[in-house]
């Protein structure tokens, strides 16, 4: 076990940022912490990059106990979103910085400058400022930064937070191939929910200072702990009382024992999907619901789909819905 957080409180004045907070963080791994903005997110990694003490609790990294230590003696390298580079040093000398207050040889710094620098894709910026980069490239170069001091585990907070989409979509992927190629222990704060299932291992959901759920992806999504799991991971709509996604929803043009009728009140088409809004008769519950179900353009023209249209609508094959709360 790489990190090891127990039993962690923290309080700001009468605030609880952290509530009883239990994390373990195997070796090697890419972990997201994931969660709505005041979660509690920030403040988990600060305290374990020890930049933030915990009320009660302890923190463990690589087998020592750290709760107390100063940063810089944690074996840690961090990110944060808005990374402040030595804006008067150039490309090379920002990545060299940690490595030459550690009166490392010139040969050795050099070496491992460049080497980063070309994991980074940055080599021929080295001699370069800071302000001649790109935001994604300067995010880059934070990352080299980073890692240069050859830390145990990297905290990243949202460090893709302040670029547009296709920049951060790019640097996404860098980070997973980064992170397959150096197999550093990762932590990246993240409140974008497409961003933790596609980049990382495991998924931490934090909400009001709690930790929600732990998993992989897949088990995240197809197996949500609880009402907010399910809906912070992907979209979900109401059928007869039940939490569904809306892709989960097989619609029929004639009434099955297991279907609930309902009509078509509108529908939309966004790029190569429809979607359908409608009104239930009233189900096994009694209760009338309007969900909205996803549908491709070919799945819409068979079912010929239109306003008005009676149709029958049940969950298709083994979904994870939970009884709405
Ligand atoms: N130094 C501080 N003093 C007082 N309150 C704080 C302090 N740091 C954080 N908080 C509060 O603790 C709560 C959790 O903050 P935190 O930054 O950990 O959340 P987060 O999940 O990372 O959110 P975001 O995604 O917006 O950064 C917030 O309500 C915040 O206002």
């Amino acid at each position: 076990m790489s990190i090891a957080v127990t039993g962690i409180n923290k309080r700001f004045g009468d605030f609880v940022a952290l509530s009883d907070v239990d994390l373990e963080v195997p070796t090697g791994r890419l972990t997201a912490l994931l969660g709505p903005s005041g979660g509690g997110k920030s403040t988990l990694l600060r305290i374990i990059a020890g930049l933030e003490f915990p009320d009660t609790g302890t923190v463990e990294i690589e087998g020592v106990h750290a709760t107390w230590l100063p940063p810089q003696k944690r074996s840690v390298g961090f990110v944060f979103q808005h990374y402040a580079a030595f804006k008067h040093l150039s490309v090379y000398r920002n990545v060299a910085f940690g490595l030459e207050i550690r009166k490392k040889p010139k040969a050795e710094i050099r070496k491992r400058v460049m080497e980063l620098l070309e994991l980074v894709h940055l080599e021929q910026f080295a001699d370069r400022l800071p302000s001649q980069l790109s935001g994604g490239q300067r995010q880059r170069m934070a990352l080299a930064r980073a890692l240069a001091v050859q830390p145990e585990v990297l905290l990243l907070d949202e460090p893709f937070g302040a670029l547009d989409a296709q920049v951060r979509k790019e640097l996404r992927d860098w980070l997973r191939n980064l992170h397959d190629e150096m197999h550093v222990t990762t932590i990246f704060v993240t409140h974008d929910q497409e961003e933790a299932l596609e980049v990382s291992d495991e998924i931490v959901v934090i909400n009001g200072g709690k930790i929600e759920q732990t998993g992989s992806p897949d088990d995240l999504y197809d197996k949500p702990a609880n009402d907010f799991v399910m809906k912070f991971l992907g979209p979900v709509t109401t059928l007869d009382g039940r939490l569904v996604r809306p892709h989960d929803i097989e619609v029929l043009r004639a009434a099955e024992s297991d279907a609930v009728g309902a009509t078509v009140t509108k529908l939309t088409r966004v790029g190569f999907e429809v979607r359908a809004e409608l009104r239930t008769a009233g189900g096994r519950s009694g209760e009338v619901s309007e969900p909205w179900v996803q549908l491709t353009r070919s799945q819409a023209e068979a079912l010929a789909l239109e306003p008005g249209r009676e149709v029958w609508l049940r969950t298709s094959s083994a979904p994870q819905t939970l009884a709405v709360s």
